[in-house]
């Protein structure tokens, strides 16, 4: 499919660790509850899922922070959770409760049943890819995503969100042969889903592991990083001769960032827990590294703002190499007032342009 030129390159400059004139910017969950115009979306989409699965209203819903704010990429408006949905879980959001799963994935029985789903279930995924780069104009670059294998497992198999992950867990040290045989699928069908993402047009893909922080040291490895690993490379790392980077974001992942570079990935996510010029000092050149402000910081003053924002750039060091992706260290609160995203980004570029050397 042939798609406008691209324009602004410095984010997938950036994660190629390659000369830029300033820190590129974007902020997970950039389009959401915040923001009045989402609202007004959703509510005539009559519902979460009625917006994330037609086309026009995630076409709609992906641009409306980059009108508002200078961002130097777009994310696809979709949910980690709806390649379980296709997988035959049945997704339901319940207002005030999050997300639910009629079928979640507990016996032997149902983990013989899990097949990797018809991608043609989740064509409306990548028409949406398509539509709104078509959209963008070569704006600003198109960033496609899925969940880890482990955090998605998560939701497919406590049925919904968690705080102890006790159903999970339970299954890891009881029954680890089923986890693993859940995790395989999971990981096969995010491939997939990926692939045909970048196929529809995605110029970067995210790959959100953002409960992988919660298994201990050594299990980590084996039921979540491994995964992600087995994903990466069966990735399509180019399409149409221009690279695809991939991004891997562990949340609470800070103590093994050297083994999160072995999984193949071109960047890494960090949460606000991580300093950066010691993330960089342990991962050297091989990735660039994406984050990490905390997104309360959004909830202080101006010059609060500000302040952690020059900190945050200040401890990646110079920035004119690239490699550094300024992002939230998790996704923005819905409380966010939408006046100080634009501090924020106005503070990113000004700040990292007057760094040149
Ligand atoms: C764990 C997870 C989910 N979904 C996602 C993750 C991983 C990232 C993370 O850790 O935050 C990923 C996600 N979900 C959404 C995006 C869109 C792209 C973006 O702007 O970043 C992305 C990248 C939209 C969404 N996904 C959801 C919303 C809010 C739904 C609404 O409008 O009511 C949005 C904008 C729903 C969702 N989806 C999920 C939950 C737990 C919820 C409920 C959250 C809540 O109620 O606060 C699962």
């Amino acid at each position: 499919m042939a798609f406008p030129v691209l324009q602004n390159d410095v984010f997938l400059r950036a994660l190629q660790r390659q000369h830029v004139p300033y820190t590129p910017v974007w902020l997970m969950r950039q389009a959401g509850r915040y923001l009045a115009e989402y609202n007004e979306t959703r509510a005539r989409a009559g519902s979460f899922l009625g917006l994330a699965k037609n086309p026009d209203f995630a076409t709609e819903v992906t641009l409306q922070p980059l009108a508002r704010f200078p961002l130097d990429a777009a994310i696809l408006f979709s949910d980690i959770l709806m390649l379980p949905d296709a997988m035959g879980l049945g997704l339901d959001f319940v207002a005030g409760e999050g997300p639910q799963f009629a079928r979640p994935v507990r016996t032997q029985q149902d983990v013989e049943q899990l097949a990797v789903p018809d991608m043609n279930q989740l064509r409306y995924v990548f028409d949406a890819v398509s539509q709104i780069r078509q959209s963008l104009n070569g704006s600003v670059p198109l960033i496609g995503f899925a969940g880890s294998p482990w955090t998605v497992t998560c939701y497919m198999v406590e049925g919904r969100g968690s705080t102890d992950y006790r159903q999970i867990k339970t299954m890891m040290y009881a029954q680890p042969a089923m986890l693993h045989r859940i995790l395989e699928v999971t990981a096969q069908a995010t491939a997939q889903y990926l692939n045909e993402q970048i196929r529809a047009g995605a110029q970067a893909v995210m790959i959100f592991d953002s409960w992988g922080g919660v298994l201990a040291d050594g299990l980590y490895q084996q039921f979540s990083l491994a995964y992600i690993t087995q994903v990466i490379s069966q990735l399509n790392r180019t399409q149409d001769g221009v690279v695809v980077p991939v991004i891997a974001f562990t949340k609470g992942g800070g103590l093994w960032l050297e083994d999160i570079v072995s999984s193949g990935c071109d960047a890494i996510g960090l949460d606000w827990t991580v300093n950066l010029k010691q993330a960089r000092e342990r991962v050297g050149d091989r990735v660039a590294l994406q984050g990490n402000i905390d997104p309360m910081a959004l909830f202080g003053t101006e010059s609060a703002i500000r302040h952690e924002v020059r900190r945050v750039i200040d401890d990646f060091g110079p920035v004119t190499n690239g490699g550094h992706i300024f992002n939230l260290g998790h996704g923005i609160s819905q409380f966010t007032p939408p006046q100080n995203v634009s501090i924020l980004v106005d503070e990113v570029h000004s700040y990292s342009s007057g760094k040149h050397g």
